[in-house]
């Protein structure tokens, strides 16, 4: 089986907005029901989990009735950061009765504009090699900087890949991962990705990402996305 697992547990404190962003409405629908329809399309999903911010499950899952997502079947407690919410909603997923060998599709709750070819080639690459990581090459040349302002070191652009989710693991493998960070004291990595490298011994695999899979952080972002969305109204239906 096949699941997706959206991380809505984050307050969007860098929109500045009185409502959380994944909460806000495009086009007349949150945002964070443009991602879950991503999913409900999708042939090979079978369930939806939400891991959400604490005072909106009621929210989430009246919006679900109201834009027939009927996929999602579990709605779980967000955590303090990224880190925890994962592992809120795989450790949820387990006791659901979940498989250690089903597939997870981590995904942000505020990248409304997934194609159904990433999911698919998420599902392929997950299955074919373990580990699946949604991303796109870098095109900037990048500086380093300690201090955001100033900068003498330039890092060599070949080699780095800009991350999006889905990020898609066997279930098994992710709480092997989360059990061995909590043991290592690892509590606040970014992403799923950035967790497997720090513990090292695991070869991720790169599906192509697209730069339209916008993560939504600023009021910026928001206005890219309504731009998009003019233009290619029913994302998930590509
Ligand atoms: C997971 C992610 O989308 C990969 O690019 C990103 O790290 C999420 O960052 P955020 O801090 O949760 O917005």
């Amino acid at each position: 089986m096949n699941y997706a697992l959206i991380i809505a547990g984050g307050s969007g404190n860098r929109m500045g907005q009185d409502i959380p962003k994944q909460f806000m409405h495009v086009d007349n629908c949150p945002i964070i029901i443009h991602t879950l329809m991503a999913f409900q399309k999708h042939p090979d999903i079978q369930g939806i989990a939400v891991v959400c911010l604490a005072g909106w499950e009621t929210v989430l899952q009246s919006y679900a009735n109201q834009f027939n997502i009927t996929k999602l079947k579990w709605i779980f407690p967000g955590g303090n950061n990224g880190q925890e919410s994962i592992h809120n909603g795989i450790y949820g997923l387990k006791e659901a009765g979940c498989s250690d060998d089903d597939l997870i599709l981590v995904h942000d709750a505020v990248r409304p504009l997934l194609s159904q070819d990433i999911i698919s080639s998420n599902i392929a690459i997950c299955q074919k090699y373990g580990y699946a990581i949604t991303g796109i090459k870098c095109r900037e040349a990048i500086l380093e900087s300690e201090d955001g302002f100033t900068s003498t070191t330039s890092i060599p652009r070949d080699k780095l890949i800009r991350t999006q989710t889905p990020q898609t693991f066997r279930l098994g493998n992710l709480i092997a991962a989360h059990e061995e960070a909590m043991a290592k004291g690892i509590t606040n990595s970014v992403a799923s990705c950035t967790l497997m490298a720090e513990l090292g011994g695991r070869q991720m695999h790169v599906v192509p990402g697209s730069e339209k899979n916008i993560k939504i952080t600023t009021i910026e972002d928001l206005e890219i996305l309504k731009a998009l969305m003019k233009v290619q109204p029913e994302s998930w239906l590509k």
